[in-house]
């Protein structure tokens, strides 16, 4: 296994660029997911590395070894770069036995039988296949033909394993379960995985970090609870989780990590993005944005913050409601609820927490 690097990678099909000036270091063994909306780079990016596209600029290495550096005239073939890959459609051949298909890259490399067997052993043993050996593809289940395209990637010992969206055909409930089963594969094995995926609650599931893609460039790369927590800009903010994000005009800051916040007629503490607080000046040019997760906001009787209740939503355990605060069209609270609310009641809230970020930020990327 080893670690990947990219650097200042550029990509342009015609006049698009496709990916733009990404750097990314991801560590061995690390489980990173690259997240974004359609278009947004994530599968050129994974063919880049993959060596399947060859960068207009920019640097790759992995484990130290530079794969590509059109610079320098360095192109290494998918091949050499021993890579694991799954697709979301599995690539299994049907008239093969599932053991022959996930042995099959090793007949190639011109292997013999005994140790053909031991390997294939092993990899089916790891996605816990091994009684399916000697049955067909078409006998399976998509998770567990899933399962033997992961196990096929395996027997080759690759330095990564890379994965294009491979749930994307699976119903909801399958998902779910197969995000165990590539959870359960990373840690029994090790591998450094990148995972692309354009559902964040897949991502925030199952990655150590989260590189958050937007046209070509990468907006924010952090671990799934910085990301939900700390979003770097208002794309983050709007993709990963839900929630609001209010644009506020009058910050006034605490120290480099807090501020308080105009809501309504109310004073409400929040985090603040230490940027941010290093560019004052923006702090009180309107361009601040006040990011609330629902569980931020709590309907409570006593609260001094109060608003007009526009949508109430049962959750099962709670109530998810819709609240505007004054009226400002912009300032509708998402909060909960342990009881029903009335359209249109007017309620008193409770906010523990709130992040306070530059909304302007990355708008010119
Ligand atoms: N071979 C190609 N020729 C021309 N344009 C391409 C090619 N491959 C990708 N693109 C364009 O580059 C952009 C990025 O595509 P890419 O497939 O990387 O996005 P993505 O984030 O993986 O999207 P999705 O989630 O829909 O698969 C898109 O606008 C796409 O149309």
């Amino acid at each position: 296994m080893a670690d990947i690097n990219l650097s200042r990678i550029t990509k342009s099909f015609g006049d698009y660029r496709a990916v733009n000036q990404v750097s990314l270091d991801i560590a061995d063994g690390e489980f990173v997911a690259l997240l974004g909306p359609s278009g947004c780079g994530k599968t050129t990016l994974l063919r880049l590395l993959a060596g399947f596209e060859e960068p207009d600029g920019g640097v790759i290495s992995l484990g130290g070894q530079v794969v590509a550096d059109p610079q320098s005239n360095i192109m290494v073939t998918p091949e050499m770069r021993n890579l694991g890959i799954v697709f979301q459609s599995y690539a299994l051949w049907p008239h093969m036995s599932v053991a022959r298909n996930v042995g099959y890259p090793l007949e190639v490399r011109g292997l013999g039988r005994a140790e053909r067997d031991h390997k294939i052993k092993a990899a089916l043993d790891t996605v816990a296949l091994g009684p399916y050996a000697d049955r067909s593809p078409t006998e399976l289940s998509g998770g567990q033909r899933q399962r033997v395209a992961l196990a096929r990637c395996l027997v080759m010992e690759p330095r990564a394993v890379l994965l294009d969206e491979p749930l994307a055909n699976l119903d909801v409930h399958l998902r779910e379960t197969m995000q165990q089963a590539f959870l359960d594969f990373h840690r029994r094995t090790g591998a450094t995985m990148i995972y692309v995926t354009h559902d964040q609650a897949e991502a925030m599931a199952m990655a150590d970090r989260i590189a958050v893609m937007d046209k070509g460039h990468i907006r924010q790369m952090a671990a799934p609870e910085t990301l939900y927590r700390e979003p770097a800009d208002l794309m983050v903010a709007g993709f990963v989780g839900a929630g609001a994000v209010l644009p506020i005009s009058n910050v006034s800051i605490t120290d480099d990590r807090t501020c308080s916040v105009r809501l309504g007629d109310t004073d409400v503490a929040a985090r603040i993005c230490p940027n941010f607080v290093r560019n004052r000046a923006a702090a009180h040019a309107g361009q601040a944005g006040l990011c609330l997760r629902p569980e931020d906001v709590w309907v409570d009787d006593a609260g001094a913050l109060r608003g007009s209740v526009e949508d109430c939503v049962y959750l099962g355990g709670r109530f998810r409601l819709s609240v505007r605060i004054g009226q400002d069209r912009d300032h509708v609270l998402p909060v909960y609820a342990n009881r029903r609310a009335r359209i249109g009641e007017n309620v008193g809230l409770k906010v523990s927490d709130g992040w306070v970020f530059d909304r302007m930020q990355g708008e010119a990327a």
